[in-house]
């Protein structure tokens, strides 16, 4: 049987060397330095490696917080942040060590609050959200609302934050060429992604920590989607369980975001729970942050809120990621199909191709938030094109990044891509009015898409073509020569 603690027992235990805290009715050690097996990659050298850490030291927001809520029930501000499931996840069982009983309360003891940093927002109310017409305003109205946590993660990107603005920028060097004398009274959004039918060629991209925005979280956003029959990635680190998520949203379509962890056991028990979840349609693995990228905004709010700063790497993902070897060893986890987010180079994509397993991508540098400088989707979707247009045929070409209005998305349309992502901007949505924002964000952008659509003169986002679009501005900004197909897939092969 499980050992009984009292809140005020816990209480003694606030210690970097001595940290307990009480989450969901349970009492968990976390600064028992445990042993646990890091894989790293499948090679028999360094299989069970074991490392020697506490939870205290690794976690990625930061010691102080883990310790400012220390001795006490930190169930809310964990809550805010991440899923129960995280716990099993990251935590060895040593470290849970008995349950709260509230019947042992000394008399007269006020438990003490979880400790929220950052998290005062504005009580000042926003105008209603009908009355918002652009995803520019909801953003602004959302940087009122936001706890400054928030803002520092949602908003910030690497470096000089230049590929973030160039995301966006780049769509304005596209022009439009409307076509006349087509009726277009008829006019519809729907499309398919992965065959699975969805009523927007518009998805919401992963973002995780939701609930910094909004309590209703990723279960809001996914009451928005459902409205549209829209497709919701869930990010792997989600502020939810994904089985709450897809209960929210009936008739939303999902999928769900992987970072493959150091921890593959770890990884293979996530895998093995969204097994169970027949909402979910597949698994899009996320290749572009290996390694965190540098945010300074959300370092400098780490750091004024506590002096330790975070661990180097967000929830030790794996860097040593290979085609072969990691597409092996998830298809002996799922039968999904999976698609590769973070593909910015036409090379990339058409390797992609290869793989059976692989039923598209998601061109996206991370919205700016992993390497600054890159070149831009729009960009890697023009050196498609170019180089490898076959690729469109043999797999969904989907993109993120960026996307502010309805011309953004023909114009992604119209150069390939079969959807297109958005990520910050759900956020400010979810942020302003919770699920209702979210709807309104992708009302916005759907009307704007098909007034867009109807003055070029289309009917259906398929027959959005390259003759509708004028790139004349971006042409000379291509490469030049190209290696050839086969030495990309002798590359790939070569690696078996
Ligand atoms: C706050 C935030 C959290 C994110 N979290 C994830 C994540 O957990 N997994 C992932 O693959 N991408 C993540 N992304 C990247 C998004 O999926 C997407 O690529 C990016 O936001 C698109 O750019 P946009 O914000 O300009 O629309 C995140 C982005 C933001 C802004």
């Amino acid at each position: 049987m499980a050992r009984k603690w009292s809140l005020w027992e816990v209480g003694k235990h606030t210690a970097e060397g001595d940290c307990w805290m009480v989450l969901h009715g349970k009492v968990y050690d976390v600064s028992i330095p445990v042993p646990k097996p890091t894989v790293l990659t499948t090679t028999p050298d360094n299989a069970s490696t074991l490392k020697i850490t506490s939870f205290v030291s690794k976690h990625p927001g930061g010691k102080g917080i883990l310790l400012r809520n220390s001795g006490r029930d930190a169930t809310a501000a964990f809550q805010s942040a991440h899923p129960l499931e995280i716990l099993e996840e990251q935590l060895a069982p040593e470290q849970l060590i008995g349950e709260i009983d509230q019947t042992r309360e000394p008399s007269g003891a006020d438990p003490l609050p979880a400790v929220m940093a950052g998290e005062d927002v504005s009580t000042e109310p926003s105008p209603p959200v009908s009355t918002m017409l652009s995803v520019g305003e909801i953003e602004s109205y959302a940087m009122q609302r936001l706890s400054p946590k928030a803002i520092s993660y949602y908003v910030s990107a690497s470096d000089d934050e230049i590929t973030k603005h160039a995301n966006n920028q780049i769509f304005r060097s596209i022009l439009l060429r409307p076509r006349v004398f087509i009726d277009c009274t008829e006019c519809s959004l729907a499309t398919t992604i992965l065959g699975h039918p969805v009523g927007l060629p518009i998805f919401v991209s992963p973002a995780a920590r939701a609930r910094f925005g909004h309590p209703s979280g990723e279960a809001g956003i996914a009451m928005a989607c459902s409205q549209f029959n829209a497709l919701q990635v869930i990010s792997k680190n989600a502020s939810m369980s994904p089985s709450d998520i897809v209960q929210a949203g009936p008739d939303a379509v999902f999928a769900w975001q992987l970072y493959v962890l150091k921890d593959l056991a770890a990884t293979e028990r996530t895998l093995a729970q969204i097994r169970q979840i027949p909402q979910i349609k597949f698994i899009v693995l996320t290749l572009d942050a290996p390694f965190p990228g540098k945010r300074e905004a959300d370092e400098r709010f780490k750091m004024s809120e506590v002096a330790s700063g975070a661990a180097a790497q967000a929830w030790g993902t794996e860097g040593g990621l290979t085609w072969q070897k990691t597409l092996a060893w998830l298809g002996k986890h799922t039968t999904l199909p999976i698609v590769l987010k973070g593909i910015q180079t036409w090379e990339d994509a058409y390797a992609a191709t290869l793989f059976p397993t692989v039923r598209g991508i998601i061109v996206s540098n991370h919205g700016g938030r992993a390497l600054d400088t890159t070149t831009t989707p729009v960009q890697v979707l023009l050196e498609i094109r170019k180089f490898c247009p076959q690729v469109f045929d043999k797999i969904d070409v989907l993109i993120d990044g960026g996307i502010k209005r309805g011309t953004d998305v023909v114009k992604a349309l119209a150069l390939g891509a079969k959807g297109v992502g958005i990520g910050r901007p759900a956020l400010y949505g979810l942020a302003v009015a919770g699920h209702e924002g979210v709807k309104r964000v992708l009302q916005i952008l759907a009307d704007e898409t098909m007034t867009a659509m109807r003055l070029l003169g289309v009917q259906r986002t398929s027959e959005l073509s390259s003759r509708h679009i004028n790139t004349a501005a971006l042409q000379h900004q291509l490469l030049e020569d190209a290696v050839s197909l086969d030495a990309i897939e002798r590359g790939v092969k070569a690696k078996l």
